[in-house]
């Protein structure tokens, strides 16, 4: 038998993503998605299962999110789901100078995937391709013509129509609150309590998302000592106002399990685990906050939203997929803290 080939290396620098969105002072702002429907006067189809189709990677905080809705509504088999591989890869390998990197499908028992600078055999465990000629997120967008990235998840896309329902996660999370009560097994968990719906709003405009959900990306691909300074300061602020929060209340709104606490959840339970190292936000751990940590099992608790979780693509994805950040791709060995112990924050959480 021949001697399996080598994976070609290559320079750290030569198939990084991480090199557009920022500012000339070196913070990093995150390009705008483009699928922003205004989601009161969408119309959507509720009698076709299948008819739309959620991609999503597992390591994605914001696609995670969507996919918890889907599990937490009991929308699964009505909007289908398909999973990339954690590692990007190039997505147009044999197309020379074209060295965009990017989520890429894989089916289960493929052959390991090295990171894109040649390190490493990460396995497709996991791994859930949508069918249909699409080889990644980027075949997607540019088969409605949208040749430009970034090419992100989460995609809630029209399979009918052929076109893209929306891109945006804030978006994609009110559609699968409000727009499927037909289909879903759960149409009365409303994520989105009307008496709460200013106050969510505002915190997460002024706090959870620009100092939490985005903070950590500010941190970490800060491309000056200042822009990371200011990013991570507004982190831990943030967080310390967080823990203050949640020892008054179980859920950042009260007793009720909201949009927010799973927007902020997702970002929480990859702190420890991830961004503590990847992203240097190490100041503090999500473990030395006794009430985010609590609220952090609290959610994990709930069933549909564990179900959601996948630790190793989320470690790999970050770990493996900017060879600027991590040129070997070396994963490290800590997982955060054991989520399957009781938060001690009371009775045990129920959906209402
Ligand atoms: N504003 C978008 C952000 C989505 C996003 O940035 N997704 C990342 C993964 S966490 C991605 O797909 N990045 C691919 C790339 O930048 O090429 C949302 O919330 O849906």
């Amino acid at each position: 038998m021949p001697p399996a080939k080598k994976a070609k290396i290559l320079k750290p620098d030569a198939y990084d993503t991480v090199k557009n969105a920022h500012a000339s002072d070196g913070s990093y702002k995150r390009t705008e998605s483009r699928f922003k429907p205004k989601v009161e006067t969408l119309e959507l189809d509720q009698s076709t299962p299948g008819r739309y189709h959620l991609h999503v990677a597992l390591a994605c905080p914001w696609a995670d999110g969507a996919l918890s809705v889907i599990f937490l509504k009991g929308l699964e088999d009505y909007v289908t789901h398909s999973v990339t591989h954690p590692t990007w890869q190039r997505t147009r390998p044999d197309l020379e100078g074209d060295v965009h990197t990017g989520w890429v499908y894989a089916k289960e028992g493929d052959k390991p995937l090295s990171s894109s600078a040649g390190h490493g055999s990460f396995d497709c465990d996991g791994c859930i391709p949508p069918g249909g000629e699409y080889q990644s997120i980027r075949d997607l967008y540019v088969g409605v013509g949208e040749m430009n990235g970034p090419f992100t998840t989460p995609v809630l896309f029209d399979k009918q129509e052929n076109k893209i329902v929306s891109n945006e996660s804030t978006v994609i999370l009110r559609i699968l609150n409000d727009k499927f009560n037909k289909a879903a097994k759960h149409p009365d968990l409303n994520l989105y309590p009307a008496e709460l719906e200013q106050e969510l709003q505002t915190l997460n405009d002024t706090v959870v998302y620009p100092c939490i959900n985005n903070g950590v990306y500010r941190s970490g691909f800060a491309k000056t000592q200042g822009a990371y300074d200011t990013a991570v300061g507004e982190l831990f602020d943030a967080l310390d106002s967080m823990e203050d929060r949640l020892g008054n209340a179980r859920f950042l709104g009260g007793d009720s399990f909201t949009w927010l606490d799973l927007r902020l959840f997702h970002t929480l339970v990859r702190f420890d685990p991830v961004y503590v190292v990847y992203f240097k936000c190490n100041k503090k751990r999500i473990q030395d906050y006794p009430n985010l940590l609590g609220f952090v099992r609290d959610v994990y608790s709930i069933e549909p939203v564990k179900r959601s979780i996948n630790m190793k693509h989320i470690k790999t994805h970050y770990f493996t997929s900017h060879p600027s950040l991590n040129g070997h791709s070396i994963i490290p060995v800590g997982s955060g803290p054991d989520l399957d112990v009781p938060s001690g924050r009371g009775e045990p959480v129920k959906l209402a």
